[in-house]
């Protein structure tokens, strides 16, 4: 089965247990516009420009998650002391490590475990049950005000949870520092004056 297939198939029975569209692209980290594509495969209808990551192979083994932990500790450090972003060394210190749940928690654990920093963890608004959905700083771990946060995620989409967080953290007294992500599928170099520093950028050249 091609990995289109295999999107297809995953895409239908999502559906079929009942997610929206908007959750369907929001689980395969997927436009709107592809996951309707994917949907309906309307004969002629030209795929929408968009790509799928699959790091499973990597997030499924929890020491290639940690060697990717270490890489991403590595890459923020360089990038500070070589200049290449413009941060000073007591700007670039924090305390905190930002976990964005769920995929960024693993991430952020070992990385909080690493730098010894403390774990706190953030919901965001799109997964609460609630009518009324807000994100939330989960209570059963560090909390943020007054704390200096790096905050960690798997992959940008289009950067709503990004803005959402650094929103939160800045409202509830944290100094958000730096974001910290392995895809970044927008280009984003910041988000609301937060630098972020991608391991990798995806991006489309036709
Ligand atoms: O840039 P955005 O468009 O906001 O999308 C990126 C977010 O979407 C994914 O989370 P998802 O909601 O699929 O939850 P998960 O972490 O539980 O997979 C991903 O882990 C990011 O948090």
């Amino acid at each position: 089965m091609s990995s289109l297939d295999e999107l297809i198939s995953k895409a239908r029975l999502l559906l079929s247990e009942g997610h929206s569209q908007e959750q369907i692209a929001d689980e395969l980290s997927l436009s709107m516009e592809t996951v309707t594509w994917l949907l309906t495969q309307q004969p002629g209808a030209e795929a929408p420009k968009d790509v799928h990551i699959d790091w499973t192979a990597v997030s499924s083994d929890a020491e290639m998650i940690d060697l990717t932990a270490r890489m991403l500790i590595h890459r923020y450090f360089a990038a500070v002391e070589s200049g290449d972003v413009l941060m000073g060394s007591e700007e670039a210190e924090f305390d905190t490590v930002v976990g964005i749940s769920l995929s960024g928690v693993p991430l952020a654990t070992l990385i909080a475990e690493e730098t010894s920093s403390r774990l706190a963890i953030y919901h965001p608004a799109k997964h609460s049950p609630a009518e009324k959905k807000m994100g939330s700083v989960s209570g059963s771990f560090a909390a943020v005000a007054g704390r200096s946060c790096v905050i960690v995620d798997d992959v940008i989409t289009t950067g709503r949870t990004l803005h959402e967080v650094v929103d939160y953290l800045r409202s509830h007294g944290a100094r958000p520092v730096a974001i910290w992500v392995l895809f970044d599928k927008r280009d984003v170099r910041a988000v609301e004056g937060v630098p972020v520093f991608p391991l990798c950028k995806i991006s489309r050249i036709d």
